[in-house]
């Protein structure tokens, strides 16, 4: 027969020790030996609770008694009325004696191997304070309220960002009293209503949502929300200041320009975008592009940091005449553009368009520099002339290029009519831009003669353009495009050096005249070009004469005076062509010791028609006689020119009566001829 307490005992998984008032063991159960592990017959009904003891050699460490006392077991069997727990380590597994008195002044005591629960333990342990750890060195601060908005914790950093006293930081602090305490230091929400009632709430809704707060101290912080599945919701809070100022910079700087802080091409073409979206309200859009006059003569001459501040003081002075509503853009050099939303689109546009014109158009003072320049404006209007924005600006910048070439320093609107002529002459451009690498220019010659023996004595070289699709192109179109475009500078390079190149061949000493433009006096290094083309071809400076109009000494006269005065001490002659054409031709001979003077073919024309004409060149060549300067009669075309040209006394002779311009291989044809015969 089985006892039953025995069978129920021996079933249990806890090992069970009854000790009586002797504390002599009078009941216990198999798992106990299987936990104590006792040598064989050392347990049995009847031992002493000491002899108990003595296998349990190792606490784990004691927990707690009912006493608060942490004592030796056996002395706690005497000594205590009330239960208590030990943990103890046996054969290297914890165990967890649970010691209760009895009723009968003994004890149950009660093993239970808790080894896999306090390994769990010890790894909550670890686990706790590894994310103390994490929280504490978390960059960013941390925080979680509860669904009452209670808090439950929060790191470091979240204290050390709102500048929160330690109290505030404990669990159970409302958030009203945080946001209360921050509105005193004076780093709450600048919005704190919208804060709290908008995100705070979606937060504890439920929606995870990351946005950025402004504070009342000038603080950005991006708050992240996360709800947690029992209610509340876990928030980071990142200070973002610095990365959204440079946000906010960068943002800046890619629409704006930075010399004058006004919006950028990219930024006109998004606010002109928006502007002719939102049309349709019976308002038009007028768009004035805008071009500085003689604004590369500043940089040239004056140099870029001075052109820099003029392009600032111009900026300030475009903004004074714009009306509240008015946008205005740099487009990069010296091109602005404004445009405005108007009713009577031509009046408004033209009112605004004047108004720059002059503001512009008074001197400037930069830098101790006395400043004269102009703007030319174009505009086009919205929806008449186009209603997006590529088409408003390319019709701008149309009626721009009238504006300009019909006297500068005013301004123009567009008409449909402009377009075709403009793509025409943008055309000639493209073209003109490839003619040197192609190859397409060709230098004619045309024969200067002695009017007393009718000798040919020079030649004088004028550019021919051999258009592969127009055929020959005049000079009196190109070259005013060359001008303007500032390709004449290479182009009239290139006359130079070939035609010194070509003359060199020609007998000695018959000369070469090539025409300046006053373009190639601001390149700073005509001077060295002429030696080079000089040196280059081996033709005699004294073979090479160089003719200027007037318009050279009329801009930058003190820096083209300074070259020009370098130029003839290397032995070149200087000419001033196209004599009598200019305004102050007189003047300027006061200014420089010119070799000759050219006077122009329109008084030649007229000399036996006009007495003063006549009289202009009979008043030309005495001064010049009497100056020492020679005097060449251009365009001579008839016999009775060449009578009356002499009788007044001209030197030199050029024009068709003599001979055209012709290409080299004719001239050279000539030369040879006239060298046959005179030998
Ligand atoms: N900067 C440069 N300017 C140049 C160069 N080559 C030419 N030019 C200038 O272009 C203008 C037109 O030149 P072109 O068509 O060659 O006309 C010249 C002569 O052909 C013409 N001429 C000469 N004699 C007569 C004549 O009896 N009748 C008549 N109707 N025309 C005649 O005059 C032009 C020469 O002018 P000028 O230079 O003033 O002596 C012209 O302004 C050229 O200067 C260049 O390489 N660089």
């Amino acid at each position: 027969m089985f006892n039953s307490s025995q069978v129920i005992l021996d079933n249990v998984s806890q090992g069970i020790a009854v000790l009586d008032a002797d504390l002599r063991l009078t009941l216990f159960n198999d798992r106990l030996k299987e936990l104590l592990r006792p040598p064989e017959g050392v347990i049995y009904t009847g031992v002493s609770a000491k002899t108990i003891a003595a296998l349990i050699p190792v606490h784990a460490h004691s927990s707690q008694s009912s006493s608060g006392e942490s004592e030796n077991w056996l002395t706690k069997l005497h000594t205590c009325l009330t239960p208590f727990h030990q943990e103890v380590v046996v054969d290297g597994r914890v165990v967890l004696m649970t010691s209760i008195p009895t009723s009968d002044g003994g004890w149950l005591i009660t093993f239970d191997d808790i080894s896999a629960l306090s390994g769990m333990k010890k790894e909550l342990a670890d686990q706790n304070s590894r994310f103390d750890a994490a929280l504490s060195n978390m960059p960013h601060g941390l925080c979680m309220f509860d669904a009452d908005k209670n808090l439950l914790l929060c790191n470091i950093a979240y204290a050390r960002l709102y500048d929160l006293p330690e109290l505030l930081t404990l669990r159970g602090t409302s958030l009203t009293q945080i946001l209360d305490y921050r509105q005193i230091t004076g780093n709450a929400p600048a919005r704190r209503d919208t804060y709290f009632d908008v995100v705070i709430e979606a937060a504890l809704k439920g929606s995870t949502a990351s946005q950025n707060i402004s504070l009342a101290d000038g603080r950005v912080i991006k708050i992240s929300h996360q709800p947690m599945v029992n209610g509340g919701y876990v928030a980071t809070h990142e200070d973002v200041t610095e990365a959204v100022r440079a946000e906010e910079q960068i943002k800046h700087m890619a629409g704006h320009d930075p010399l004058t802080g006004l919006p950028n091409r990219t930024l006109l073409r998004e606010k002109l975008d928006r502007e002719l979206a939102r049309g349709g309200d019976g308002n038009a859009i007028a768009l004035l592009c805008l071009d500085l006059d003689h604004f590369k003569d500043v940089n040239d001459t004056l140099g870029h940091a001075v052109g820099d501040l003029l392009l600032k003081e111009v900026t300030e002075r475009l903004k004074s005449c714009l009306r509240e509503g008015d946008n205005i853009a740099r487009l990069g050099g010296d091109e602005f553009v404004v445009f405005q939303r108007c009713v009577q689109t031509r009046r408004q546009a033209s009112s605004l368009a004047q108004r720059l014109v002059d503001a512009i158009g008074e001197t400037f003072k930069i830098d101790g520099h006395t400043i004269h320049i102009g703007v030319s404006i174009g505009i086009a209007t919205a929806p008449d002339d186009g209603d997006a924005a590529d088409v408003l600006l390319r019709h701008a910048d149309t009626a721009l290029y009238r504006a300009k070439s019909s006297g500068r320093s005013t301004y123009c609107f567009f008409e449909p009519a402009m377009d075709a002529n403009i793509q025409v002459r943008r055309k000639l451009e493209v073209d003109l831009r490839h003619a040197l690498v192609a190859r397409q220019f060709e230098i004619y010659y045309q024969p200067q003669v002695d009017t007393a023996t009718e000798q040919i004595i020079g030649f004088e070289a004028l550019l021919r353009w051999n258009h592969p699709e127009r055929g020959l192109v005049s000079p009196d179109e190109f070259i005013p495009l060359a001008e303007e475009t500032g390709l004449i500078v290479p182009i009239g390079e290139w006359v130079l050096r070939q035609a010194c190149k070509d003359a060199a061949h020609w007998p000695a000493p018959i000369s070469i005249a090539v025409n300046l433009s006053p373009l190639q006096f601001r390149s700073q290094t005509l001077a060295h070009t002429v030696v080079s083309a000089l040196t280059e071809s081996g033709l005699s400076a004294s073979r090479l004469e160089l003719e200027i109009t007037e318009s050279v000494l009329l801009t930058n006269s003190e820096a083209a005076l300074a070259t020009l005065h370098h130029i003839r001490s290397l032995g070149v002659r200087i000419a001033m062509d196209d004599f009598g054409t200019g305004y102050s031709s007189l003047s300027y001979l006061r200014l420089f010791p010119f070799d000759k003077i050219k006077i122009d073919q329109s008084f030649i024309r007229e000399l036996g028609h006009s007495r003063d004409c006549a009289a202009i060149v009979k008043a030309v060549v005495d001064l010049g006689t009497s100056l020492g300067i020679t005097t060449t009669a251009e365009g001579v075309e008839t016999t009775e020119q060449l009578r009356r040209v002499r009788e007044q006394g001209c030197s030199e002779i050029q024009g068709y009566l003599f001979g055209k311009p012709l290409p080299l291989s004719s001239v050279n044809e000539v030369l040879r001829r006239l060298s046959a015969s005179a030998a």
